[in-house]
């Protein structure tokens, strides 16, 4: 025995909140088993109660609009269709016999009675039961305090949404094989300034890093122009960049030549020889500031942090269901949105590597996910998500990392923009914000 739905509400005669639900099974039509059960008596089902408030939420605004008040025009009553009684820890339905008990025909449920009783009936106890289990969930999450605030309703967050620490990868969705997961074999703890990777040449884990053109020399060049041609060469000769500041006040924080160019960021990984403090790994350790989903007058949830953020610095993931593009072309086709806000392409690495598209996967953040899920869009956002690879063989299977676009303002809304696209950026050449701190790059070649 399980709820399907709920459909009604009201205070009984003790002044308690009661919800109506009906319950599953194979039952004669018209006589589908009903009962009446308080918030408590349904933790079980609170996705379905929470679903029952919104719904009601809705078509109270709808009617109010449309100024149309339907009238009580039956009687109400306290028991539908059976009796329900306990047994052995299971509610159960005792079939009825006894004439005395009162039914009614499930069609006609909701009757006008019920629901003109149920829009004057306070639901206060069991919102603030469906904002205790989303708290309790958020405190279940490692990293600093995740904060749910609503100073607009008495809505919460869905609770038919999980949150995830990784992504989960779904049917037909596969890492590329572990044994291409190398590390960094040259690399050691303390190679001088006890960073862990210290040069760039001697880092495996940046073979396939962007080349820092610009600091092409006499000797580099004619190696680079050689790579363009399409010819073997040691890509380890070219200059390259590590991704993060390693010292100062930015420590930590993705250096311009990466926060502007979005090249995709390769961290040090379990099989690295430089060890667990090397300062190439930033994204892997997780969130490290705390987070507000916050409720917005016409965006629905948002998110926002209490603390100042620095350029550069990394907010989260952006994770959920890693799903195939046949599936995400299922899911689309089965959403009655014609935009699905959270479905993210997995395709930075695919046209280098000639993927077609039915071979890209995508990652599904609706109902599995993390606290970025809840980012809305802005066309000029002070948010940007980059690629971040910690097995450079694996061009399908990558993590989409938030990191702060400017320094952001404590409690400013976090955003980025849902139609960014790289290389659009790239050939427009838009103008990076300010860095305040000019560019110490880690690698002391
Ligand atoms: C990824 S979700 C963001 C979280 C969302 N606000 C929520 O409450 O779940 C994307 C959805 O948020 C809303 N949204 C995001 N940015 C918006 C904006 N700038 N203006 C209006 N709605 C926005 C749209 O409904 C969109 O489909």
């Amino acid at each position: 025995m399980y709820v399907t739905k709920i459909v009604c509400n009201r205070i009984n005669s003790d002044g308690l909140e009661q919800f109506l639900v009906v319950w599953a099974g194979k039952y004669k039509r018209h006589s589908v088993p009903l009962s009446w059960h308080s918030i408590n008596e349904l933790s079980s089902c609170l996705e379905l109660v929470q679903e029952y408030l919104d719904n009601k939420t809705r078509s109270a605004s709808d009617s109010s609009r449309s100024l149309t008040v339907t009238e009580p025009t039956s009687r109400d009553i306290d028991v539908y269709n059976g009796v329900l009684e306990v047994k052995d820890g299971f509610i159960k339905i005792k079939a009825c016999t006894d004439a005395g008990v009162d039914t009614i025909n499930s069609d006609d449920v909701p009757t006008p009675a019920m629901l003109s009783r149920a829009r004057s009936s306070a639901t206060s106890t069991a919102e603030d039961r469906i904002r205790m289990e989303v708290v309790r969930r958020l405190r279940g999450l490692p990293g600093p305090p995740i904060i749910l605030l609503n100073k607009i309703d008495r809505s919460s967050p869905p609770l038919k949404f999980q949150f995830i620490t990784q992504s989960i990868l779904r049917e037909g969705v596969e890492k590329a094989d572990p044994a291409t997961m190398t590390g960094c074999q040259k690399c050691r703890p303390h190679m001088g300034q006890n960073i862990g990777c210290e040069y760039t040449k001697k880092c495996d884990c940046l073979e396939y890093a962007a080349i820092d053109v610009k600091r092409l020399n006499d000797i580099t060049k004619p190696i680079y122009d050689r790579y363009i041609a399409g010819k073997d060469v040691d890509l380890s000769q070219l200059p390259k960049r590590f991704p993060y500041f390693s010292n100062g006040d930015n420590t930590g924080c993705l250096v311009p030549f990466y926060l502007n160019e979005r090249h995709p960021i390769y961290e040090c990984n379990k099989y690295c020889m430089c060890g667990p403090g090397c300062k190439n790994r930033i994204v892997q350790h997780g969130r490290q500031v705390d987070l507000v989903i916050f409720k917005t007058k016409d965006r629905g949830w948002g998110l926002k942090s209490t603390q100042g953020l620095r350029q550069g610095q990394f907010i989260d993931t952006y994770r959920g269901e890693i799903i195939t593009d046949a599936e995400a072309t299922r899911r689309e086709k089965a959403t009655s949105s014609s935009l699905n806000s959270y479905l993210y392409s997995l395709d930075k690495f695919a046209e280098e590597n000639e993927l077609k598209p039915e071979e890209l996967y995508v990652v599904d953040g609706e109902y599995f996910g993390g606290p970025t899920r809840f980012m809305n869009h802005s066309c000029e956002p002070n948010c940007r998500q980059y690629t971040v690879s910690y097995n450079k063989h694996d061009v399908r299977v990558y993590e989409i990392a938030f990191f702060a676009y400017r320094n952001i303002e404590p409690s400013e809304e976090l955003t980025f923009d849902y139609l960014d696209k790289d290389e659009e950026e790239e050939e427009e050449g838009a103008p990076p914000p300010s860095q305040e701190k000019p560019e110490v790059a880690l690698d002391v070649n």
